[in-house]
């Protein structure tokens, strides 16, 4: 059941239970670059010497993947007793168990003793509103926008980077602590009847429950849509690396870089990257250790992972970065936007495959941990209720507590700038982001953390309007105006 999502441009490699797109390790079948810059700068134990500075060079000192598990004894569920479960949760990355320790269930997933595989980046304040301020391995007093090579935004916000171990081991211990039983296989199908369900899996055992939870990501297996589906794609290219030296500030980390002078010799290069434009993402762990992730905030169909790696060993070149050895790396495509799956039906989803992605930034982790217990409640109180609720009831019940009249109005507002992010070309993105970083920290925080709903969020596109210049002005109105229309018929459309 793994996902092989492909897109026009290439295969994409996602993971079906995590919720998240991870890394692909098979590299060897990435061919060649055809042109290639020659600097002296990409050493390593494999690369003495003086080597090409093509994106295949740098590949080349990609570690072979190590999956690293939790050394967890993990309660099994026992099949042959023959129990209904309340809840089976499907899948068992963050979204996942993000519930499964509130409720007593099932968790199936076919690693669930394996780590996450991504680098995640949160603002502080959203962990720690959720108590989960252990689970950060390294944190910034603030972030860093380079908007071109003269004016930058010093965000006042602190950034951290998740500790997967950290954070998984946490949930284990909560789900183990809860009752939270585990089957390790796939789920390949789900039978529904009037008061409960019937989950099969690969390993031939079949799981009963009264409400099925779809954490398995955006291979959206079990929760179905019935629109077109037609996202934007992120698509990012990330290595943690140990550098000889690099530019960064150890106290910022980089939320965006997107000066572009790096392509100067590259006329081609610098051409696609104007109409399509890609910026560095960088975490600074210590002057020789970094994350860099270069990154298509949102294009549709998605960037080509190879023009990606292309455009990051450029910058890296112009950055002075020279990369030592590769820690790990990791390649991420993400859908952004489109339709909601149908609401209500009879599999709950949360995360990736019930839309929780912001469609204007494609950040998700903070967004559906905040979300669980509304999930979990939802289930406990509508199981518990006097007159408990069973089959489609109950879960067209979770899903309107899922995705609330003020939250779909939200998406739909956040569709709608993303529908202009995909218009703008390089010089039009700044235009926008030096206004957006301009706002007041109210309405740039709550956008990028969901916490403004319709009101404010109109509140927030007329500020944004007055702080831009009068070019970037013109381009939200010659580009924003279809958008607009779309998103009010929209709106109207889907009055509760
Ligand atoms: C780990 C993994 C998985 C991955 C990773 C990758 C990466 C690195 C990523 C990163 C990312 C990022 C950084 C992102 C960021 C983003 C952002 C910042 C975004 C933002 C956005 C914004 C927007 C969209 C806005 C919008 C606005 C609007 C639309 C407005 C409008 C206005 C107007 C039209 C005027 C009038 C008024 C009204 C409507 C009210």
């Amino acid at each position: 059941m793994d996902t092989l999502l492909k897109t026009p441009n290439e295969l994409e490699f996602l993971h079906p239970h995590h919720g998240f797109a991870v890394k692909a390790s098979a590299f060897t079948s990435l061919k060649p670059q055809k042109q290639e810059i020659r600097i002296g700068s990409l050493k390593s134990c494999r690369n003495v010497g003086r080597v090409k500075a093509s994106s295949s060079a740098l590949l080349e000192l990609v570690p072979v993947t190590k999956k690293e598990n939790l050394d967890f004894e993990l309660p099994m569920f026992e099949p042959s007793k023959g129990i209904v479960v309340d809840l089976a949760v499907v899948g068992g990355g963050p979204a996942g168990l993000a519930v499964a320790q509130q409720v007593s269930v099932c968790s199936i997933d076919p690693s669930p003793k394996l780590i996450w595989p991504n680098n995640y980046g949160v603002w502080v304040d959203e962990f720690e509103a959720m108590d989960l301020l252990d689970c950060l391995d390294t944190t910034w007093s603030g972030a860093m926008v380079y908007i071109d090579d003269r004016t930058t935004k010093d965000l006042d916000r602190p950034y951290g980077r998740v500790n997967r171990k950290k954070l998984k081991s946490k949930m284990m211990q909560k789900c183990i602590a809860n009752g939270v039983k585990f089957h390790q296989a796939k789920v390949i199908k789900v039978i529904h009847e009037e008061s409960k369900s019937m989950l099969i899996c690969s390993d031939g055992v079949t799981i009963q429950a009264t409400v099925v939870l779809d954490a398995t990501g955006f291979s959206r297996c079990l929760v179905q849509y019935d629109k077109p589906y037609n996202p934007g794609y992120q698509v990012a290219y990330g290595i943690l690396a140990e550098v000889e030296e690099h530019p960064y500030d150890l106290n910022k980390m980089v939320f965006m870089d997107w000066r572009d002078s790096h392509l100067n010799s590259n006329l081609e290069l610098k051409e696609r990257n104007k109409r399509i434009p890609t910026f560095l993402y960088a975490m600074p762990f210590s002057s020789q250790r970094i994350f860099l992730e270069e990154t298509s905030l949102v294009a549709r169909p998605g960037l080509d992972m190879k023009d990606i790696q292309e455009r990051m060993v450029a910058r890296l070149r112009h950055l002075g970065i020279n990369v030592k050895s590769i820690e790990e790396d990791e390649r991420c495509v993400i859908p952004m936007g489109g339709p909601l799956p149908v609401i209500p039906q009879r599999v709950v989803g949360i995360g990736g495959t019930a839309g929780m992605v912001h469609p204007s930034t494609g950040y998700m982790v903070a967004r559906t941990l905040a979300a669980a217990p509304v999930v979990a409640n939802a289930i406990i109180q509508y199981l518990g209720s006097e007159r408990s609720l069973l089959g489609n009831e109950l879960s067209a019940s979770v899903w309107k507590d899922l995705w609330p009249i003020e939250r779909r109005r939200q998406r739909e507002f956040f569709c709608f700038g993303m529908d202009i992010l995909l218009k703008l070309d390089l010089p039009a993105t700044r235009r926008f982001f030096d206004a957006f970083f301009d706002l007041e920290p109210r309405y740039w925080h709550g956008f990028l953390s969901s916490r403004l709903f319709l009101r404010e969020l109109i509140f927030f596109g007329l500020s944004l309007f007055s702080h831009a210049s009068n070019t970037s002005r013109l381009e939200i109105m010659t580009k924003g105006t279809l958008p607009l229309v779309n998103m009010i018929n929209n709106l109207l459309q889907d009055i509760d």
